[in-house]
């Protein structure tokens, strides 16, 4: 699945004109961190724009270890109208504080919304920042009931998620989180180039901003509908190319 991030109603009315070539579209706050969470109006505003059959997903932030306020953050987001709520651990050090933040937010969200998906993202460059490192997700997302591990980059210089943790240990990664039964999202300025990688490896969702904005830049760029249908025809060229080979190894 292609995880595209708009950072406002504008922009998420220019994923509108690429609905077709998108699977989620996730609303965040670049200016307030990776994962920096939007208003609640502004996720009940783009959920109203984007055709009800297409799910939205809405970040909670970069949180800090504190589960009572990080759960009622996820609530405001699923009330607002998200079905997938993204939680960045940046402020947890240890797997133990982490499943304690993810715990609550399970709870919260789905005390309100059974069916919405609770993402629990740790960071590739976890190692300059100091919260858990990348393979202890998909156990953290399990002990807490999470649906899906994910990754992203805390810190976007223009270092990438292969930069930080190469293919063989996103490869790990995706493997830990298909035993636990969870899905695997991988995201950190990914570009068209590395999704061979990421197809074989057998990532669920790919989350991507920068790639699909103006100039491939994140912060200044504006999304282009003609970018995710570049990179959607990328991938798909990808899980074509990958299913015939697995085809003709069989
Ligand atoms: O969840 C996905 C992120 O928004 C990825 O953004 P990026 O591709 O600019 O690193």
């Amino acid at each position: 699945m292609l995880l595209i991030s708009p950072e406002s109603v504008e922009e998420a009315l220019d994923c509108v004109k690429a609905a077709e070539h998108l699977d989620i579209v996730d609303v965040k706050k670049p200016d307030e961190g990776s994962l920096g969470a939007n208003f609640p109006w502004v996720i009940r505003e783009i959920r109203d724009a984007v055709p009800a059959e297409k799910p939205v997903s809405a970040t909670v932030g970069d949180v800090p270890y504190k589960p009572g306020t990080v759960a009622q953050a996820a609530l405001g987001a699923a009330v607002s109208g998200a079905t997938y709520i993204k939680v960045g651990l940046y402020g947890c050090t240890t797997p133990e504080q982490a499943v304690d933040v993810m715990r609550g937010v399970v709870r919260a969200v789905k005390d309100y919304r059974p069916d919405a998906l609770v993402v629990a993202s740790g960071y590739a460059d976890a190692h300059r920042i100091g919260c858990v490192s990348p393979l202890a997700l998909p156990d953290i997302a399990h002990r807490s009931g999470s649906d899906a591990a994910m990754l992203d980059t805390a810190i976007k210089d223009g270092s990438r998620l292969f930069d930080h943790v190469p293919p063989d240990v996103c490869a790990e990664f995706v493997r830990l989180a298909h035993e636990a039964g969870l899905l695997a999202a991988l995201a950190g300025s990914v570009k068209a180039a590395d999704l061979a990688a990421l197809t074989r490896i057998g990532t669920d969702i790919v989350g991507v901003r920068g790639a699909v904005c103006e100039g491939g830049d994140r912060n200044a760029g504006r999304i282009q509908p003609h970018l995710v249908a570049a990179f959607r025809a990328e991938m798909d060229r990808h899980a074509r190319e990958h299913a015939a080979a697995v085809a003709a190894a069989s």
